[in-house]
């Protein structure tokens, strides 16, 4: 059997993934939920992980240091890798919105947009026919328009807290987001056996809705 190493997001999609991994069946070691580790092998299982962060994810694959990946659609994206989705994992559900102060217009020359995502925004805002100036920021997006840098953001909405808390309101959706099961096309090939069956594995999971 073949040895698959797997790139996982630290941070929220981590936990929804480790679960969705446990159901299917994939021992997991303790080290998944205690640990500062960068790297766990699994040999039991032929697995071996790599925790990056999220935006990381499509890079490992595509270099093909790891065989596959879990990656928010909004990473794929913005992204733009050389690489295959396989599932949808239907974890992590948030979205993509253009929010700003209430009861404001845009900027007619120029308008500002922050956010994390400059690939998606630049070309949400070219189809839409606006010529707008993007500045990238890393977090706390919702700063932005409330401090006077940018007349609206680009950012990630799931409960809409954030924007609420913060005074702002949702102008457009662009786009639904979900975790995605990412591959190396070589790899694809070469250990085609192994990953469909852990496509198929998780795949069953996810047919069974008993994830988020
Ligand atoms: N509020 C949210 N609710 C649900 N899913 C979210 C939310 N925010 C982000 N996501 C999804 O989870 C993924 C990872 O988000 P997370 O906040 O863990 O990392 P990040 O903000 O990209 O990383 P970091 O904070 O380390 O820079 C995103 O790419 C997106 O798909
Ligand atoms: O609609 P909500 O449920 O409030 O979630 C949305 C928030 O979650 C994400 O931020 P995150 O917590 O990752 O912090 P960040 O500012 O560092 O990106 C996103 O950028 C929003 O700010």
């Amino acid at each position: 059997m073949k040895e698959l190493t797997i790139a996982m997001p630290k941070g929220r999609i981590f936990e929804e993934a480790v679960v969705m991994l446990k159901r299917a069946g994939y021992k997991l070691p303790p080290e998944f939920e205690d640990s500062r580790k960068l790297i766990i092998e699994v040999p039991e299982e032929k697995l071996r992980f790599i925790l990056a962060k999220p935006m990381d994810v499509p890079t490992y694959v595509e270099h093909g240091v790891a065989d596959l990946g879990i990656a928010g659609k909004d990473v794929m994206l913005e992204e733009e890798r050389n690489v295959y989705e396989l599932l949808d994992l239907q974890i992590s559900h948030c979205y993509l919105a253009v929010a700003g102060l209430p009861n404001t217009v845009m900027n007619e020359v120029a308008p500002r947009i922050a956010t994390k995502y400059p690939a998606v925004a630049s070309s949400y805002f070219r189809e839409q026919g606006e010529q707008v100036e993007i500045i990238k920021l890393n977090g706390s997006i919702e700063i932005a328009p409330i401090i006077g840098l940018t007349d609206r953001i680009v950012d990630i909405v799931s409960t809409g807290q954030t924007l609420r808390d913060n005074g702002l309101v949702e102008y457009e959706r662009i786009v639904d987001i979900t975790s995605r099961l990412i591959v190396n096309p070589v790899s694809y090939r070469i250990k085609h056996r192994r990953i469909q069956e852990m496509v198929d594995r998780l795949d069953e999971i996810i047919s069974a809705g008993s994830i988020s």
